[in-house]
């Protein structure tokens, strides 16, 4: 797997990004290059600021101190091009609402269409594309109430992919994913990868990690390491990142393999 072995500009670059929510320092002095071309994971305990740090990507929180830059630019210069889709934790989605998956699909388009002319037949076909690619042709009719949560990660996921987005940046996509929707998931970010695309994900999922990811950002407030992942996921690493408890190690009430998540 390639740790930065692309040789243009990085998509994203954090520069001692400090941000305080209320009384709590969330990340302090967090600095990252996200290389072009590749999935980092940033990969982290609850509370451990994956989501802050998203959502400072996304301007939606103000940074007590530090800088960022998506694609070159400036936050709110690169977010008005439409070359940087994101999917939140919460996919926002109202079950209640009247909406296909085609339609969530098709929102993606507004970067070309803007938000009044109406779609193309380029733009049908991005949209029929988008789905194909995700494996959710046959429910592009269906409701999005109607879909199961995997299902409803995959349509935005082909969101993304109309949208024809250069940098995907994605907070905890795999949260309550089946096995076999994970696997697309997966691979469609493999195949972006490979064309170029830039994909950041969180997850406190590690399991995930060694399938998913390039590299691999640990994150706890601070940035613990970031690196390969054979070099970044290390015992004593992760022991550091975690406290007392390995990853891989039962968890002594219910017998399962630990989650960062259920380490924290
Ligand atoms: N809206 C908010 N208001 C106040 N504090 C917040 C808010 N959102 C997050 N925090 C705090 O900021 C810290 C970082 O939280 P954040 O959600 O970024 O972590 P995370 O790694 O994404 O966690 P999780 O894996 O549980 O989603 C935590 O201490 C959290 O309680």
């Amino acid at each position: 797997m390639p740790f930065s072995a692309h040789t243009g500009p990085p998509a994203v670059v954090v520069t001692d990004l400090t941000v305080d929510r209320g009384q709590i320092r969330a990340l302090d002095s967090v600095s990252l290059s996200v290389p072009t071309g590749e999935i980092t994971v940033l990969l982290g305990p609850n509370g451990s600021g994956k989501s802050t740090l998203l959502q400072s990507l996304l301007g939606l929180v103000t940074p007590t101190a530090g800088s960022v830059r998506l694609l070159g630019s400036p936050v709110r210069r690169a977010l008005r091009t439409g070359r940087v889709a994101a999917v939140p934790q919460s996919d926002g989605l109202d079950e209640r609402f009247p909406v296909t998956a085609g339609e969530v699909v098709m929102q993606g388009r507004r970067r070309f269409t803007g938000p009044w002319r109406r779609p193309s037949a380029t733009d049908r076909l991005a949209v029929d594309d988008a789905l194909e690619r995700v494996g959710l042709s046959a429910i592009s009719g269906r409701r999005i109430g109607e879909l199961s949560g995997g299902q409803r990660r995959r349509v935005l996921l082909a969101r993304c992919l109309a949208q024809e987005a250069e940098l995907l940046l994605l907070d905890e996509p795999f949260s309550g994913m089946d096995a076999g929707s994970e696997e697309v998931y997966i691979d469609v970010l493999r195949d972006l990868t490979a064309s170029g695309r830039t994909a950041l994900v969180s997850t406190h999922h590690l399991a995930t990690v060694e399938r998913l990811a390039d590299s691999v950002a640990l994150l706890n407030g601070r940035l613990v390491a970031h690196g390969p992942v054979a070099e970044t996921t290390t015992p004593q690493i992760l022991s550091t990142l975690l406290g007392a408890r390995l990853p891989g190690d039962p968890d002594p009430t219910t017998g399962r393999a630990a989650t960062l998540g259920v380490l924290s």
